[in-house]
Formats: structure tokens, C-alpha cells, sequence
């Protein structure tokens, strides 16, 4: 696959000196649209309406964001101070992946030094992360492979750690990926991930594109179809793993780990560095993103739940270190439940 959730579109934008290109999500699989975000007020929309997200792409979305709020701070004729307030609310669109305020901060120590510096310091950020992506999806497939065997495996996998949840290939099915080009993938169970489905839309639909076999469950499948043997291990993404191995992922997370526990077999959680956060000492001090109830109590627009029910939201949840076989980084493979640490 070729697409790309987030580019930089140099002739985009209202004054057509460049803006972010992002492949709008809320539409897949049914329509293939772009966004072209020129001001910090749609990026901020986008990111919070999951237009563009996953860890990785945020990581983009933030240091590209910074070159969107020089373009408009110019075009404008703002501040210092409103630049930086500008960029501050860019780093705090979503709280939870660590990578949206790594991107960001990444790059706007350049900003004295100039636009194109910035522009292309986060370019280099979206490049570095497609490289990272594809050597930690050989280290987690070399891990696989040694742990669970030189066999085409069946893998379980929670939310969309592909293409669109980074600059390119993937983390959890940049693993995926790796392990087809080395004839090692039986079949994936991809988890639908509610209330969004990431899973059913998103990470169905790269599967589909690549032609991998893989069925779509409800998320309250995952347990008994790993607990029932269906699976030889889970692979996932993260949005931040703490300094001890903790990780928070998509709400649901938790239970496929808990699962994998009762049933003897590994979740490997694949990430580039970026996603490692090791000011976080453990999971217990990382905010989890609570969104709007109404993503649960109704369903494509329409209620589903009583007028008078309240929806609880909390988009991730953080899986311990010691349910943590192992954590693919481009750096290498380490093996939380095993009593390493990231740093
Ligand atoms: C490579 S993406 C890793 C994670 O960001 C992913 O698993 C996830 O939880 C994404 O959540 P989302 O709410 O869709 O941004």
C-alpha cells in the first residue's frame, strides 16, 4: 500500500505556501478523501475528530503543526506569545500519546531559526519514523519467530497500528507486514474497537488491500478466542510505554493482555522510541483521554442507549509490565514481564 495518512502539501493551503495533507479516517473504508489543514483551529478539529491519529502520525501531526502555526502567525501577523500559545494548544489536542508533544517539541526549538528549518527538521521526524517502523517490525518478527516459532502464526490485534496510525508501514501491522514477506502469517483476528472501530474500518481495511487473511470480531470476542487457542500471540501499538514497561493502547488493550496471560501465549507491544516516555515513570500518572459519551450511546449518528443512560468513555487503558512479553522498538526488543526496563 502506497497512502500515506499525513504529508506535507507544498503548493497547498489558502496562500498555496504549504500545508498538511492528511487522509481523512472518520471516512474509511467507504470514502478516500483528503484534508488540506492550513490553520492551527482545523488541525486541532482534525486531531481531536481522529481524522489523523495513532501515536506515530500524531508525532507528525505535531511537528508539522508547528510549521502550520509559523505559516498562519505570518499570514496573520501575530506574536511571539501567540505563536507559542498557538503551538501549545497544537501539543495539547489529545493527551494520551506521548508522540503529539515529541513531535512538537522535537521542532520548535528551530523556530528562530526559521520556517524551512522547521519545515524540514519535521519532515525528517515523518521519514525517521518510517524508518524506525520498519526495523522494529523486524526485530518484534525475529522475537516472534524465535519465541513462538518458525510457522505462519496467527495473530490477534487491537485498534489500527498500521500505515494510517503512522508517517508509513505500521508498527503492530508493520510487524504483520514483515512477518508476510517472510511467508509467516496464518490469519488476523483484528478486534472491531469500539466506539470508533479503528479496527473494523481502519486496520480491515489495510489487511484487505494487502490481500492478508483476517476476519473482524467484537471486541468482547478477543478473550475467548485467545483464551480458546485461535491465536499464537497478540501484537499491538502503544501511545506511551512508561519508563517500567507499563503501556497505554486503546481501551481494550488491557483485556487482550489479561487474556494472553490465562492462555500462556505473548503480547508484544511494537512501537518506535518516540513512544517511549521515560518521564513516565509508570502507567498510573499517564492521562487517559476521556471523550464524549455519545460515541457510546448511539452508533452512526443514531441513539442506541436510553435518552435518560450516560455514555463512559475513557479511549485507552494502561496494560502493566508484567503483562508485557516484549516491546519492539527499532532499538531492539526488551521483555517487560521479564523484569526489564525501558530506561
Ligand atoms: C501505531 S498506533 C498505536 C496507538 O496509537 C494505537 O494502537 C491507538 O490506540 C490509537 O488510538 P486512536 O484513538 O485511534 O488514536
Amino acid at each position: 500500500m502506497t497512502e500515506r495518512a499525513i504529508t506535507w502539501d507544498a503548493r497547498g493551503g489558502r496562500g498555496g505556501s504549504g500545508a498538511v495533507r492528511l487522509l481523512d479516517q472518520t471516512l474509511l473504508p467507504g470514502r478516500t478523501e483528503y484534508l488540506d489543514v492550513d490553520t492551527v483551529d482545523d488541525l486541532v478539529a482534525a486531531i481531536r475528530a481522529l481524522a489523523v491519529r495513532g501515536a506515530p502520525a500524531l508525532g507528525v501531526a505535531g511537528a508539522l503543526g508547528v510549521v502550520v502555526a509559523m505559516d498562519e502567525a505570518a499570514r496573520e501577523g501575530r506574536d511571539r506569545a501567540a505563536l507559542e500559545a498557538a503551538v501549545d494548544r497544537v501539543r495539547d489536542a489529545r493527551p494520551t500519546a506521548v508522540n503529539l508533544r515529541w513531535g512538537v517539541e522535537q521542532v520548535r526549538s528551530l523556530v528562530d531559526d526559521g520556517r524551512e528549518a522547521v519545515l524540514e527538521a519535521a519532515l525528517d521526524l515523518a521519514a525517521a519514523d518510517e524508518a524506525a517502523n520498519r526495523l522494529l517490525s523486524r526485530h518484534a518478527a525475529d522475537w516472534l519467530q524465535e519465541r513462538v516459532g518458525h510457522r505462519p502464526l496467527r495473530v490477534l490485534t487491537h485498534c489500527n497500528a498500521g500505515l494510517l496510525a503512522a508517517s508509513a508501514w505500521g508498527t503492530a501491522l508493520g510487524v504483520v507486514r514483515e512477518l508476510r514477506t517472510r511467508d509467516a502469517v496464518e490469519f488476523v483476528y483484528a478486534d472491531e474497537t469500539r466506539p470508533l472501530l479503528q479496527g473494523a474500518r481502519l486496520t480491515a481495511w489495510e489487511l484487505a488491500a494487502e490481500g492478508i487473511p483476517h476476519a473482524v470480531q467484537v471486541d468482547g470476542a478477543a478473550a475467548s478466542t485467545i483464551v480458546r487457542g485461535l491465536v499464537d500471540c497478540a501484537v499491538v501499538g502503544a501511545d506511551r510505554i512508561a519508563a517500567n514497561g507499563d503501556v497505554a493502547n486503546k481501551v481494550g488493550t488491557l483485556g487482550v493482555a489479561l487474556a494472553c496471560r490465562e492462555a500462556g501465549i505473548p503480547l508484544l507491544v511494537a512501537a518506535p522510541w518516540s513512544t517511549v516516555d521515560l518521564a513516565t515513570p509508570d502507567g498510573s500518572v499517564i492521562e487517559i483521554e476521556e471523550r464524549a459519551g455519545e460515541e457510546v450511546t448511539a452508533f452512526g449518528g443514531t441513539r442506541t442507549a436510553p435518552e435518560g443512560s450516560s455514555g463512559f468513555n475513557p479511549a485507552f487503558d494502561v496494560t502493566p509490565a508484567r503483562l508485557v512479553a516484549a516491546v519492539a522498538t527499532e532499538r531492539g526488543v526488551v521483555e517487560p514481564a521479564s523484569g526489564d526496563r525501558l530506561g
